[in-house]
């Protein structure tokens, strides 16, 4: 695990751009996993403008969201269909069949898990999976005491993810209770992981995460075992993490 400690969240995110950018470069038709909420959203538009400006290519790439809400039709601003076409795909040239996110929509949810999973093996897997940690050390919407085993299935989120993601929409009531989130063992399998983390409300879980015991109940906590993962921290995240670390320039 490589730990890198970002001055700011402008230096985490040029960072995280700089390595979907290299994969690209080095794989034109890279299977990437994506993420959302607050965390990744400048990483994005540090890639609309190295598409803009260096002329980056999406045309090949390859996309998989790590989640989406149930319930919310694609066009609802809090979807994260809504959030990805807004804040990066629309600005950049890839192809709309590329991309995959599970539909939220779904009728038969068990189904719609099994396909985007299938569809996952079918592209060969994910190169490169950016990830973002909840405040109760969820990735994608794996919640404490998920099964370290789950592949794609529907989940129910915590009072926690409730309470942190209502400050998206008007009311706490509005906030849906269920989601389809990739598994801890989807995510597992990318070939790399890079997890981003930016706030001091992250400090603690993200220090239990990369630290302690390997536990469902820190999800986050299985990427202690995956073979290529590199942490980027901002400051305010890492004072904790700071005591352990080693600080590797990428
Ligand atoms: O980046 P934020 O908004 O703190 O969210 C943390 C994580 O929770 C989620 O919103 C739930 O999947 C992720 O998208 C994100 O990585």
């Amino acid at each position: 695990m490589r730990i890198v400690i970002a001055k700011d969240y402008e230096d985490m995110s040029a960072r995280a751009a700089r390595i979907v950018a290299g994969q690209i470069y080095l794989k034109p038709n890279s299977v990437l996993g994506m993420a959302t909420g607050s965390t990744p959203l400048l990483m994005y538009k540090e890639l609309i403008k190295v598409h803009k400006e260096v002329g980056l290519d999406f045309s090949e790439v390859i996309t998989f969201n790590l989640d989406e809400y149930l319930g919310l039709p694609k066009e609802d601003e809090q979807s994260y269909y809504y959030y990805m076409f807004h804040h990066f795909f629309n600005h950049i040239n890839i192809r709309k069949q590329n991309i995959y996110i599970p539909d939220g929509m779904a009728q038969d949810v068990e189904e719609e898990c099994r396909n985007y999973d299938r569809s996952i093996l079918n592209m060969g897997g994910i190169d490169l999976q950016i990830l973002g940690i909840g405040n109760n050390g969820h990735i994608g919407f794996n919640e404490p005491d998920i099964k370290f085993e789950a592949t794609t299935h529907r989940v129910k989120l915590d009072d926690e993810t409730i309470e942190a993601n209502a400050r998206f929409f008007a009311t706490i009531e509005e906030v849906p209770r269920f989601a389809i989130s990739m598994g801890i063992k989807t995510i597992m399998h990318a070939k790399k992981l890079v997890l981003l983390a930016s706030g001091e409300n992250k400090a603690e879980v993200l220090y239990h995460a990369l630290f302690g015991g390997i536990t469902p109940e820190i999800p986050a906590s299985i990427l202690q075992l995956h073979q290529d993962v590199t942490v980027i921290v901002e400051e305010s995240a890492a004072h904790l993490v700071k005591h352990k670390y080693q600080n590797h320039r990428i």
